[in-house]
């Protein structure tokens, strides 16, 4: 059996750190990370909002991303070893790819290949505190948090909400381990009874 577990949700929520807890515990699991298909710095368009629009799903390769999924899904045990996981090649074994990203259900395709879909929120708060020791390729320009990041994360958790697509919320807020033990027994119990 295939699995694709999606962890989707808030900047900052802690979607990296609960996916990398998960791939040293699930044997044999891939990742995807939709970080990863950005488009080139140029092509970013500076939005009515006056800043480079970073945080809407035009910003990423999705048909790309989408396009690595469905190579995982024809053939597991190839993606894995050549992204250096090793796995047996046990007919029947259980392979579980594991998709990470802010804005992974607001694409149909996207949101329609995963078995599991989880979302991670937290108060923005907590959400600007985190996000001002992080840094990232681009660091944000002054304002961007307020002006541009918190306002495109409640538009595209509306719109995710507004189309029916099936999630279980995360409350970020929670401890690290906490949040892995909770995803990592529920994805033990729902393999189980998959199975
Ligand atoms: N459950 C948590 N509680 C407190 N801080 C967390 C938690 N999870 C992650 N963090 C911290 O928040 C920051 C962003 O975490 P990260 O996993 O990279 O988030 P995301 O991938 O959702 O942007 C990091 O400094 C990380 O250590
Ligand atoms: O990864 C990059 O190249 C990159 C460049 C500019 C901005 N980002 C930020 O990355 C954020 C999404 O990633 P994450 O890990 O915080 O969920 C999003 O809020 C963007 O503003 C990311």
């Amino acid at each position: 059996m295939k699995y694709i577990i999606g962890i989707g949700g808030v900047t900052n929520g802690g979607k990296t750190t609960l996916t990398r807890r998960l791939l040293k515990s699930l044997p044999a699991s891939c990742v995807v990370h939709q970080d990863d298909f950005y488009k080139p710095q140029d092509q970013i368009e500076v939005g009515e909002d006056g800043f480079k629009q970073w945080d809407v799903i035009t910003a990423i390769d999705m048909d790309s991303m989408v396009n690595t999924v469905k190579a995982w899904l024809e053939n597991p045990v190839k993606f894995a070893r050549s992204h250096g996981v090793n796995v047996s090649s046990n007919p029947g074994e259980t392979q579980i790819l594991i998709v990470e990203g802010f804005l992974l259900y607001n694409n149909k395709m996207m949101a329609d290949l995963c078995t599991h879909r989880y979302y991670v929120t937290i108060p923005a708060s907590e959400c600007k505190k985190r996000r001002s020791s992080r840094n990232y390729t681009i660091p944000d320009p002054p304002g961007l948090f307020e002006g541009h990041v918190w306002p495109m994360y409640l538009k595209h958790k509306k719109e995710m909400e507004d189309s029916s697509v099936e999630v279980v919320y995360l409350d970020g807020l929670k401890s690290k381990d906490e949040l892995f033990n909770q995803v990592y027994e529920e994805i033990q119990n729902k393999l189980l009874n998959c199975s």
